[in-house]
């Protein structure tokens, strides 16, 4: 077995393997010594996962037409981008039998090339598109041990775990997105009698063209840095590529954009570029702008040099450039952008209608920050000097709310203030109102609201004559409003006049930004102090589902800041209030590191319910600490009676 940034060795000896295998299928075990350490652990994966070398494999590990379709659907960029690299590979091995192999990241093979000779043979070990090549359906085969071991690798013949691939030669490796997210693997397969030692260094080499073509198509309005340390490197397979945000943060990069800057995936969204480099970034920006095309000499922050050249998005001049392109735009809705792609995308359309009277409707699930938003857009906006008037329209009383809104006349009913009231919707005048769970508001009240807006004036209960007014209207919902109106329970006519720009705020758990998200929630929690979470930890958070959204995550870091020691800045297990360390331990616990794309879509597989990803989680901490209980509930998070009370449930 080689792996990727291995020298090319020798491969196993075959008196050693042989001997290895013949322990393996007489008795069932794996020597710990005398094999490569990565195939002895997928060796040890494939046992574990209940298989022997001899068996079939179940046709149930074969996606049926319809999942097959839903698979390749969802993968369509990563299937378009591949494309040329695999049939420009194709044509490289073509001479040798071989094939070459695109997989999903759960290892369901999503389109395969091969030599029509070796096909046949293929096709008798489900090499073909839909059979999935997980380790613990096929055990050791190098889709599925590079899917666990996250790096390329090569599994040659008896290396297989079962006896019937042994006559296959596979080298993959994994292909990961911008924000370190694994998609998928590229794989060559062919007969190991034609096996080639530079197979490894060509598929990874392919796998890296298809990560950056990936990039560079997702990455065309940001500003991006390309990186190398010789200027002829720039434009090559070899050059580094990192994304900025608008205002500066390092919000993606390849693997070489990663290593030429020296940091980890985990500092993606959490990074200033200026933290990394010597350089002010309104200085960096600039100079495209003189020069475009011309690389520049930059140092690192520890005096490494790198040539970059640099690709700027209009946003990016905006806020790097004041003096240079227009008035700095660090505005609320800026402060409210970590890096999130929808987000992003709702903050530049709701731009566009910021001085004109168009009304805006924002949907979204509740905690997602609708109000947070229609406050940001209000500050960014014309009128923010004006009052910002926000009514719940579920939290009052139905009696109370007409005279809430509209305002009333000295004495109009009983209990009402003696001098009268000018109404909420008064109070917004020149500015903006807010209009919270508008879906909520009684019928009665939604024709006079239909009314005030298209006659531009109020009047107050109990008599006296109708006043102007004038302001910005937003509306949110946690529902769909078009749905509402069908159902007849939100009047369509008042939908049409609400719904002049209609916008919907994404889900915690569909946000890319999160290590952004945490790092602004928690400055904004705690200004005088430094704090962060651990790395670990965010991982687990970031694929936690947060049903509460924002709202129950900036919860949980405010109780988690408040458990530290004054000395302490740094969040981890021991700071989480009990309810959340056992809603995380509960989520499925991976036996390799996992990124969030991948844990998120293992929480979204219909079959995977709550109950089973406990199960699993408990089987692998007792796994992984060979049964003892106080050290499995350490790995869980959890405490020796809560395991215990589990195990109980579980039988
Ligand atoms: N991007 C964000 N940055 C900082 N805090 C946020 C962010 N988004 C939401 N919050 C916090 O989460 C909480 C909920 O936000 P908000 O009230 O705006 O959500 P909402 O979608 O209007 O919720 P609901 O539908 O329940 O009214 C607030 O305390 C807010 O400060």
């Amino acid at each position: 077995m080689r792996c990727a940034g291995d020298n090319v060795q020798p491969t196993l000896h075959d008196a050693v393997l042989r001997q290895a295998r013949m322990r393996l299928i007489e008795h069932g075990d794996c020597p710990a010594d005398g094999i490569d350490a990565r195939l002895a652990r997928s060796w040890q994966r494939s046992l574990a996962a209940g298989l022997s070398p001899l068996d079939r494999v179940a046709d149930s590990e074969h996606a049926n037409a319809i999942d097959l379709r839903r698979i390749l659907t969802r993968n369509h960029e990563l299937l378009a981008h591949s494309r040329p690299v695999m049939d420009y590979l194709f044509d490289q091995v073509r001479g040798s039998e071989g094939m070459v192999i695109l997989a999903d990241q759960r290892g369901t093979l999503m389109r395969t090339l091969g030599h029509p000779d070796f096909l046949n043979k293929a096709q008798r070990v489900a090499l073909t598109s839909g059979a999935s090549w997980l380790e613990q359906h096929r055990g050791t085969n190098a889709i599925g041990t590079a899917l666990a071991e996250l790096e390329g690798v090569e599994i040659h013949g008896a290396e297989h775990f079962f006896e019937r691939n042994a006559f296959l030669s596979c080298t993959a490796a994994p292909i990961v997105s911008a924000r370190g997210e694994l998609l998928g693997i590229l794989d060559i397969s062919g007969d190991q009698r034609s096996d080639h030692p530079h197979t490894l260094g060509l598929v990874n080499m392919a796998a890296r063209m298809i990560e950056n073509s990936l990039m560079l198509d997702a990455s065309r309005c940001q500003t991006r840095l390309h990186l190398h340390p010789q200027r002829e490197g720039i434009g090559t397979v070899a050059e580094g590529i990192v994304t900025l945000s608008d205002d500066g943060w390092i919000v993606g990069a390849n693997r070489n954009g990663l290593a030429f800057l020296k940091l980890a995936t985990r500092a993606l969204g959490a990074v200033q570029l200026t933290h990394a480099m010597d350089v002010r970034l309104s200085d960096l920006l600039s100079r495209p702008l003189r020069s475009p095309d011309q690389p520049r000499l930059v140092r690192l922050c520890d005096g490494t040099e790198l040539y970059v050249l640099v690709q700027v998005a209009q946003g990016a001049l905006q806020i790097a450039l004041p003096a240079l392109v227009m008035p700095k735009l660090d505005d609320a809705l800026t402060q409210l952008d970590t890096g999130d792609v929808r987000w992003r995308s709702v903050t530049d359309k709701v731009r566009r209608v910021l001085d004109k009277p168009i009304p805006l409707l924002i949907q979204g699930e509740s905690g997602v920050g609708k109000e947070l938003f229609a406050r940001a857009v209000h500050d960014s906006g014309p009128r923010r000097s004006k009052p910002f008037v926000a009514i719940n329209c579920a939290a009052v009383p139905e009696n109370l709310i007409e005279a809430e809104l509209f305002g009333y006349a000295p004495g109009a009913f009983t209990g009402a203030r003696r001098e009268g009231s000018p109404g909420r919707l008064r109070e917004a005048h020149g500015g903006t109102l807010f209009l919270d769970e508008v879906g909520d508001m009684p019928l009665a009240m939604q024709a006079r609201l239909l009314r005030v807006l298209q006659e531009r004036e109020v009047s107050p209960l109990g008599g006296g004559s109708a006043v102007a007014v004038d302001f910005g209207l937003i509306c949110a919902t946690h529902c769909k409003l078009r749905e509402a109106t069908e159902l007849g329970r939100f009047r369509s006519d008042l939908y049409y006049r609400l719904n002049g720009l209609t916008v919907q705020l994404p889900a915690l758990r569909e946000r890319t930004d999160f290590a952004a998200l945490t790092q602004r929630l928690l400055a904004g929690l705690n200004p005088q102090r430094n704090i962060h979470v651990a790395p670990a930890l965010l991982a687990r958070l970031s694929a936690y589902a947060w049903p509460g959204n924002v709202r129950q995550y900036a919860n949980a870091l405010r109780t988690a800041s408040a458990m530290l020691e004054p000395h302490e800045l740094c969040i981890d297990w021991a700071h989480l209030s009990d309810d959340l360390q056992e809603d995380l331990a509960v989520q499925a616990a991976p036996t390799a590191p996992q990124t969030r794309a991948a844990m998120l879509s293992t929480a979204a597989e219909p079959s995977q319910n709550l109950s089973q990803l406990s199960r699993t989680a408990i089987c692998q901490a007792l796994d992984g600490s060979g049964g003892n209980m106080s050290q499995a509930a350490r790995r869980l998070g959890i405490s020796r009676q809560t395991l215990y009370r589990k195990l109980a449930a579980l039988k």
